[in-house]
């Protein structure tokens, strides 16, 4: 939960490009993640870049707390004095350097700004002891970002900006890397605002997500509301529809090879996962194609996760029909996505209670 009284980081500008105009006025709360979520062209990178200082906007301003960085097109604190801790996709490591040297680098131009940051702390939670002698040429893609991210935290910056940094990795590497992402900015204290077009990277990492589209801010808040409000079709190029759940793991049962959550009073059944602390809040996407409808609660199935459910909107789409649904008697919501053959079969209408059968249920980021 984020406290009220986050450090505000207010966008209110303008900038122009030959065939784009970003347009953004929001007041981001700097505290835990925000996702900056969006199709390609939108305006993300160009966003970050606008915060960090290496584009201005020609009109409007950006402030940090009560600190004008840019007001009225005018500079007023350097990029090199905003104190932000900007990764790249490639990471842009001083390629002369060791890892050790990277690091030594960022610490001394730091070292002033205090904030109880130390390096060791940092290798040790980024697991970069074994990398620290190596020089930066011939470290894998996911090594090269823990160290980028390393060498951020150690600038000791106050907010963390992060352009796409699961990009072009591959999965396993995208996978030993996420938890990274998850828990650095939490133990280190730094808010990030991360850029990524992956529904569930973003899913798995962002407490808040600020949707841009064609330039535009269309949505911005807790990740949950957002996600579960939006048409996430455009945005994902039509690959996926879904939505975001928030669990408490109840138990595992390694003989039936299933963890076992709670959804809003009602039980879900995950593939087995006993690194998830009994008791902890889990983030669940739970994709609308894999959502079934059945009028009656079916027996004999091999799908475990079958919950009563009311039907609150039919919409027809181009594909199928999509249908939010409910769950009962709690206020969780899912989406399901059917053929306009089943809906005619099933004469499905708004109110009706049905029961959902969910095929399968991942945990945000464990599917990239
Ligand atoms: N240096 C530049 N000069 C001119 N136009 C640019 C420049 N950089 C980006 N653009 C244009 O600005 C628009 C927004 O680009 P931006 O990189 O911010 O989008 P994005 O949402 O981050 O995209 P992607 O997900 O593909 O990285 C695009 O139309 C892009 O072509």
């Amino acid at each position: 939960m984020l406290s009220v009284s986050a450090e505000l980081l207010s966008c209110h500008f303008r900038l122009r490009r030959k065939g784009f105009d970003l347009r953004v006025a929001e007041a981001i709360p700097l505290e835990g993640v925000t996702a900056v979520f969006g199709p390609s062209g939108s305006g993300k990178t160009t966003l970050l870049r606008c915060i960090a200082g290496l584009d201005v906007p020609e009109e409007g301003g950006v402030r940090l707390g009560d600190q004008d960085w840019v007001r009225d097109g005018k500079t007023l604190v350097k990029p090199q004095h905003r104190r932000v801790g900007l990764v790249f996709q490639d990471g842009r490591l001083f390629q002369h350097l060791s890892v050790e040297g990277n690091l030594d680098y960022a610490d001394r131009r730091s070292r002033k700004d205090g904030n109880g940051i130390s390096v060791g702390d940092v290798v040790e939670a980024t697991g970069i002891t074994p990398l620290l002698k190596r020089p930066v040429e011939g470290l894998s893609g996911g090594e090269t970002r823990r160290v980028a991210l390393a060498r951020a935290i150690v600038s000791r910056p106050r907010l963390l900006l992060l352009d796409e940094p699961l990009s072009g990795l591959d999965r396993a590497a995208r996978r030993e890397l996420l938890p990274y992402l998850r828990d650095l900015p939490e133990r280190f204290g730094i808010p990030a605002l991360f850029v990524s077009h992956d529904i569930e990277e973003v899913t798995a990492l962002a407490d808040r997500v600020l949707v841009l589209q064609g330039g535009n801010v269309t949505a911005h808040g807790p990740i949950g509301d957002v996600l579960n409000m939006l048409d996430l079709a455009p945005l994902t190029d039509g690959a996926r529809q879904g939505s975001v759940v928030e669990a408490v793991v109840r138990s595992h049962d390694p003989g039936l090879g299933v963890t076992q959550v709670d959804l809003k009073g009602q039980a879900l059944h995950l593939p087995l996962n006993e690194s998830l602390a009994e008791n902890s809040v889990v983030r669940l996407f739970v994709d609308a194609r894999d959502v079934s409808i059945a009028l009656t609660r079916p027996t004999g199935l091999s799908i475990r996760n079958i919950l009563p459910v009311r039907i609150t909107a039919l919409s027809p789409e181009a594909g199928g029909v999509e249908i939010d649904l409910s769950v009962l008697p709690g206020t969780g919501t899912l989406k399901s996505r059917i053929t306009r053959a089943a809906l005619r079969d099933l004469d499905l209408v708004v109110g009706q209670e049905v029961f959902a059968l969910i095929k399968s249920v991942s945990l945000a980021g464990q599917n990239n």
